[in-house]
């Protein structure tokens, strides 16, 4: 029984599609039907009832007498489908268990389902088991499913509003759920509001006429000040992903609750400006220039996800100076680069693709002229980080001379030899590899007087960033002979999406290879990076680690257990350790850890203090002159 008193709120929770991600009866089905040909033709027709019935479209009794008809379930279905609900649990139920536990006398489930696999599976997660209001089953003799109990008013229209009614509640009732019926509760005037709840379905009839849209129930906890795990709702935490990053990262995030909006193609500034207003977590690939303009609209911006190895496209001393973390990943697609200029290098040297465009208009060209082996030719590498390096193994492996030249003193691998001088290394090359990084710097680093220096006929290859080479000098040498091939993979400027055309003087020459920008782009990389990338970023967002960033100190945290954790980037200017701890010392905070790291420009303070202090001595640490980002985590 429940005990009303006036003071009292009850949260009413519906089921299907809010406590699971699933419907329990289409699923209930779908167990049943296991083997039938017809199940799939079935199911979809239970799951059409389902939804017009959720829609409000059709009346609800009708619906269930309906699906009851095709289910064609018993007993031992219920027990398979009671297992299978338990791993569809929606995600943000199982966060906040506690909740359900300790508000227990306060829940109610009100479903249209049924008690047979509601039950055991809320029941499971703290709900008292009196507080379900649900159908129950008519079985034969045989345990075959023959009906529904028509007593219960909940088999009948409008079945929640007339239960609740008898129910005679006494205090305010939200209601949470996802369909038309549970939005009645509201509207027939017994409940005062209407959440709902988006996780699973997102039904427009029933968002139109809610009160407040959940897209989580840490959303809900979070709108009514009530006991919860996360801080501050992740569903309103704000992650943008451009440049159609591999879908394994849009599910990192949605699957702890993010709302990811996903952007297939790049965006100019305007258009990020514009969109980056309320994003906290922007994800970019090679093409996303990230400018000062942009930072400065982005209030909300905490950390930035290059999911590529180059940075050069994002304004790193802006960022830093604003808090903001940029994440890159420095080497899954090492591999998939060093792999096609390998292929590149054999093809340009042996002079194939003319040849091949020569077959397919109808030319038999059999002969040896100006087709060589790699074997014994000297291989040029500008640039020995993560990719000239692992193009240095395999080059040596196919019987090449490695040289390199890097502006950072590096250890040779294998034979390689290490050049003092990159006019040097121009001198020696018979095919020369560009393997450095995109910073201003590099601009144009191969130009006339470059070409001039190499070998007559050298192989000349791009894979690095378009501004290093001065495109009309290589057009230049490519049509004096001096370069006799050359493969490009990398632009001055390159299309923002596949519906732009590539206009280039390099289109139309002979023995050139033109690749869209994708050195980078193999389903193993690209894959590998979306893991990587996020996992940088939520341990960044959750635990405030900033392992793998380029441009904020790296500290590697501890789990945050039982306290809670202040994190705080700041200039770094002399005597901010100070100023905090007499923060702490006169507001009496204990501290149970700290770190500090900085770099030249920053400093990363974090504090884990015990949970009892008052709020003003958080306020002043925000007030702090020095203070560039803030945030707390518990
Ligand atoms: N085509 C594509 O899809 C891809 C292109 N890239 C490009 O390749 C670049 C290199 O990648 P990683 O090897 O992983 O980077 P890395 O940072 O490990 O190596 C770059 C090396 O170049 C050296 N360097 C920079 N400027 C130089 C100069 N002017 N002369 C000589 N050495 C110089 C650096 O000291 C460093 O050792 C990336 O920065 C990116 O721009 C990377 C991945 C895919
Ligand atoms: O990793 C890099 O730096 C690349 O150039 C690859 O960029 P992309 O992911 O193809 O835009």
């Amino acid at each position: 029984m429940l005990t009303n008193t006036l003071e009292q709120t009850y949260y009413v929770i519906d089921f299907d599609s809010t406590f699971t991600q699933v419907e329990g009866l289409d699923e209930l089905a779908n167990i049943a039907l296991a083997g039938n040909p017809n199940r799939e033709k079935v199911v979809q027709q239970i799951r059409e009832l389902t939804e017009t019935a959720m829609n409000g479209d059709m009346s609800f009794a009708e619906g269930l007498r309906r699906r009851i008809e095709l289910l064609q379930a018993n007993r031992s279905h219920i027990d398979v489908l009671i297992d299978f609900l338990r791993t569809k649990i929606s995600d943000s139920f199982l966060r906040n268990q506690a909740f359900l536990h300790d508000y227990a006398d306060s829940i109610l489930i009100l479903s249209s389902g049924f008690k047979e696999f509601i039950v055991p599976i809320v029941t499971e997660l703290g709900i008292k088991e009196e507080n379900v209001y649900a159908n129950t089953f008519r079985f034969d003799a045989e345990d075959n499913i023959i009906g529904v109990d028509n007593d219960n008013v909940l088999s009948s229209d409008k079945g929640k509003v007339k239960l609740l009614q008898s129910l005679n509640l006494e205090g305010e009732v939200c209601v949470i759920g996802d369909g038309y019926t549970d939005y009645e509760l509201r509207e027939s005037g017994l409940a005062s509001r209407f959440y709902a709840f988006t996780e699973n379905v997102e039904r427009e009839k029933v968002t139109k006429v809610a009160d407040h849209i959940v897209p989580s129930l840490d959303e809900f906890l979070f709108l009514n000040n009530l006991p919860r795990s996360q801080s501050y709702p992740k569903s309103r935490i704000k992650i943008l992903l451009l440049e159609n990053v591999h879908p394994v990262a849009r599910e990192a995030f949605e699957g702890e609750g993010f709302n990811v909006e996903f952007v297939k193609g790049a965006l100019d500034e305007d258009e990020l400006i514009e969109k980056i207003k309320d994003v906290t977590i922007l994800g970019i690939r090679s093409k996303t220039m990230v400018t000062r303009r942009v930072l400065e609209n982005a209030p909300r911006l905490i950390a930035i996800g290059a999911f590529c190895i180059g940075t050069n496209q994002i304004d790193l001393k802006t960022a830093t100076e604003k808090g903001i973390a940029v994440f890159n990943a420095p080497y899954s697609n090492t591999r998939s680069v060093v792999e096609l200029a390998v292929g590149e290098m054999i093809m340009l040297i042996r002079n194939v693709f003319p040849k091949s465009v020569g077959m397919h208009a109808g030319k038999w060209d059999k002969s040896a002229n100006n087709s060589f082996e790699v074997r014994g030719k000297k291989l040029g590498l500008v640039g020995y980080g993560h990719i000239g390096t692992q193009l240095s193994v395999i080059g040596e492996a196919l019987g090449m001379e490695v040289y390199f030249y890097d502006v950072v003193d590096k250890m040779p691998i294998g034979n390689a030899k290490k050049l003092r001088s990159l006019d040097e290394l121009l001198q020696v090359a018979d095919v020369l590899s560009l393997h450095i990084d995109g910073r201003k710097d590099n601009k144009n680093v191969i130009g006339k007087r470059e070409f001039g220096l190499m070998k007559d006929g050298v192989v000349f290859l791009n894979l690095a960033r378009g501004h290093v080479v001065d495109v009309e000098a290589l057009v230049e040498a490519l049509k004096s002979g001096k370069v006799s091939g050359a493969g490009l993979d990398v632009f001055p400027y390159e299309p923002k999406t596949n519906n732009e055309a590539f206009e280039s003087e390099l289109r139309g020459l002979p023995n050139v290879i033109l690749t869209p920008h994708i050195g980078g782009s193999t389903e193993e990389a690209q894959e590998g990076i979306g893991h990587y990338v996020p996992e940088r970023l939520l341990e960044y967002v959750n635990n405030g680690s900033t392992t793998g960033s380029v441009n904020v100190p790296e500290v590697q945290l501890p789990l945050l257990k039982g306290s809670h954790r202040l994190l705080h980037v700041h200039r770094n200017v002399p005597g901010i350790l100070a100023k905090l701890n007499n923060i702490f010392a006169r507001y009496n905070v204990n501290i149970t850890g700290q770190y500090l790291k900085t770099n030249d420009q920053i400093g990363y303070v974090i504090m884990d203090v015990e949970r009892s202090y008052v709020d003003g001595f958080v306020q002043e640490i925000k007030d702090m002159e020095e203070t560039i980002k803030f945030r707390m985590l518990y």
